[in-house]
């Protein structure tokens, strides 16, 4: 099983950020919880700080753990972690997504998420 971080980051309006895959990536054109894949000997935290800075140069706070969803993909079964957290430095420069949004938590159900996120909208509960 895959170990996959993802963070519900959060502004001062309480809005959430999505961000939608790359076309090309797998999952293309979902929209997902920005993070990635754990790598050996790292925390989830630090995991997550790492692939935000990489994915969207921006340094993170990461706070509580909101909760995990396990989901059985074609290619393999992930564990996807997530974290609230707060953007503490720069400016969003997607270097791995096409686009993002910060929305409303209602509207998060308008939007194609990844399958495996579609279970922590639950679990946000602002
Ligand atoms: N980052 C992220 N990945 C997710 C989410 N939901 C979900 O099913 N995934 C899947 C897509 C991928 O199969 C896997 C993580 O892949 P990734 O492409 O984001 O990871 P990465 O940046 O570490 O990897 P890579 O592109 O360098 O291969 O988890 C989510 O909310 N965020």
């Amino acid at each position: 099983m895959l170990d996959v971080v993802a963070v519900i980051l959060e502004n001062e309006f309480g809005d959430i950020l999505i961000a939608k895959r790359k076309k090309g990536k797998e999952l293309e054109g979902y929209w997902e919880f920005p993070g990635g894949k754990v790598e050996k000997n790292e925390t989830p935290e630090n995991s997550l700080k790492r692939e935000i800075k990489e994915e969207m140069n921006i340094d993170i706070r990461v706070g509580s753990f909101v909760g995990e969803s396990i989901y059985k993909y074609e290619r393999g079964t992930i564990k996807l972690l997530a974290y609230k957290g707060n953007i503490i430095r720069g400016e969003i420069t997607l270097l791995d997504h096409d686009e993002y949004r910060w929305v409303k938590y209602k509207e998060l159900k308008l939007y194609k998420l990844a399958p495996a996120d579609v279970p922590l909208v639950e679990l946000i509960k602002i």
